[in-house]
């Protein structure tokens, strides 16, 4: 096959600060992470200490950690391979993609698995200890896999490649990837990182935070059950829908580089269950009225979250489907049609609504004298008012006067009368 590189640059706007955040991005993150999860393991847990946590080097590698990730990869590539769940990715019919969509098959039996080597006296709270040198391994595998994606793209088809990962800036193009699905064979690098190791991987962090709390005090506390019970409804709920990321940008617009790459293998394990870490050396006691409170904040929060997806993907696959064929609609010159009532008439990113309020519900079990288990919550917020503004300009492109209509019709981005 013909090297692309001589095609010209189809795309020349850059987002996350262009070229130069491109460079500082994938320093600064995986610094981030080894200083988060530092702070996590001081007695203080204060986020901003003088001078800072730094660990010793002798902390960040450890061959066994090594060998975990091997064979927690591999073993994850085994499960995808498993002939289950087919699915084709709707936005790209031309590419005719076909996707193994089975990740709650994958879940339980990673479950399954881990149950019996922990009943054979694996000790699984031993992660805690090693929750340094794995997530510099997890940072050296992303940069790996980002370096192995970036050389490959030269020889992936035109069609592959991704609109905003080819600027023929090099740094910037590895940052967002160029190219759009690759694939080895018939196995989706980008759908398997963004949805198996990382996720399954984070809630089995968590449970190694769990078994980690029993050995140091005898049981677990409301406050970690609470943290892994919530983290563990989001992550199934991911993989039994697995097949609806197929309609999200990451999968239909955005090319596979590092920031894909990163996020995925180390970011979502290593940062989003900071909670669950956090509480191992700085338990909580929860009244069980607060436990009500928040449990409730989770369950609104996910079922405005998983009802505005469902609404929006079964709309997306067959707009005429008697759940939905009652919703008030707009059309668009491009023949697809918006929602404007339902949940996508409340506000314009209802699923990003009720995320949030996941996340909040995540991070109180800690209580609020630290700011550390809400930095999820901070970033999260950050992210999704950053991923907001890019799909808003990416559907007024794509829609134009419709998309106006609809922003008068539904003024509010996530907040109702807020934002
Ligand atoms: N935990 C985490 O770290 C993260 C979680 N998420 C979650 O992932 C989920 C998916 O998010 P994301 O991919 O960002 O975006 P959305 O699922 O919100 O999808 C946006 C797309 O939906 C379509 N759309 C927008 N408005 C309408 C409408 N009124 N009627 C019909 N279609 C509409 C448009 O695409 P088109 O018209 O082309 O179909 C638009 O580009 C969210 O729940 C989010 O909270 C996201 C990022 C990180
Ligand atoms: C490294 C940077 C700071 C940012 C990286 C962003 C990524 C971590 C996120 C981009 C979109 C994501 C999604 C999920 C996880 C985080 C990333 C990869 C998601 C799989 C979480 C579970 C949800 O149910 C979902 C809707 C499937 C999410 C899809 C987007």
């Amino acid at each position: 096959m013909k090297l692309n590189k001589h095609k010209p640059a189809q795309h020349t706007e850059m987002e996350f600060g262009g070229a130069l955040g491109a460079a500082c991005i994938p320093v600064f993150l995986p610094l981030t992470v080894l200083y988060l999860l530092s702070v996590c393991r001081t007695p203080g847990g204060a986020l901003l200490q003088w001078p800072p946590p730094l660990p010793h080097s002798t902390f960040l590698w450890d061959p066994v950690a090594a060998a975990i990730m091997v064979g927690w990869i591999s073993l994850q590539s085994a499960l995808y391979l498993l002939p289950m769940g087919k699915v084709s990715l709707p936005e790209n019919p031309q590419f005719c993609l076909c996707f193994n969509a089975a990740g709650f098959h994958a879940l339980c039996m990673t479950a399954v698995l881990l149950a019996v080597c922990v009943c054979l006296g694996m000790p699984l709270g031993y992660l805690f200890d090693l929750v340094l040198p794995l997530a510099v391994c997890a940072i050296g595998v992303s940069y790996l896999l980002a370096l192995y994606l970036y050389i490959r793209s030269f020889w992936a088809p035109a069609h592959q490649l991704a609109l905003g990962g080819n600027t023929g800036n090099p740094l910037y193009d590895f940052f967002i990837g160029r190219e759009l699905n690759p694939r080895i064979g018939s196995f989706d690098l980008k759908f398997f990182c963004e949805l198996r190791p990382g996720l399954i991987g984070w809630v089995v962090l968590n449970a190694a935070m769990l078994m980690k709390e029993v050995e140091l005090r005898g049981s677990s506390s409301l406050a970690m059950l609470l943290v892994n019970g919530f983290q563990l409804l989001y992550v199934t709920d991911a993989l039994w829908n697995e097949e609806a990321v197929l309609t999200t940008m990451d999968i239909v617009h955005d090319g596979f580089g590092f920031m894909l790459a990163f996020g995925d293998l180390a970011w979502v394990p290593f940062t989003y269950g900071l909670q669950a870490m956090f509480l191992v050396i700085h338990p909580q006691t929860l009244s069980p009225l607060s436990a009500l409170g928040i449990i409730l904040l989770n369950g609104v929060g996910y079922s405005i979250f998983r009802k505005s997806n469902s609404q929006k993907n079964q709309f997306r696959r067959d707009p005429a489907h008697k759940s939905i064929a009652h919703l008030e609609t707009i059309a668009t010159a491009t023949g697809k049609r918006l929602l404007v009532s339902g949940w996508w008439g409340f506000v314009r990113h209802p699923n990003y609504l009720g995320d949030i309020l996941m996340a909040l519900a995540w991070s109180l079990p800690c209580g609020v004298s630290h700011l550390l288990p809400y930095f999820y919550v901070v970033y999260f917020s950050i992210l999704l008012v950053h991923r907001e503004a890019r799909d808003e300009r990416q559907c007024r492109a794509k829609y134009g006067l419709a998309w106006d209509t609809y922003c008068r019709r539904v003024p509010y981005r996530i907040i109702p009368y807020i934002y």
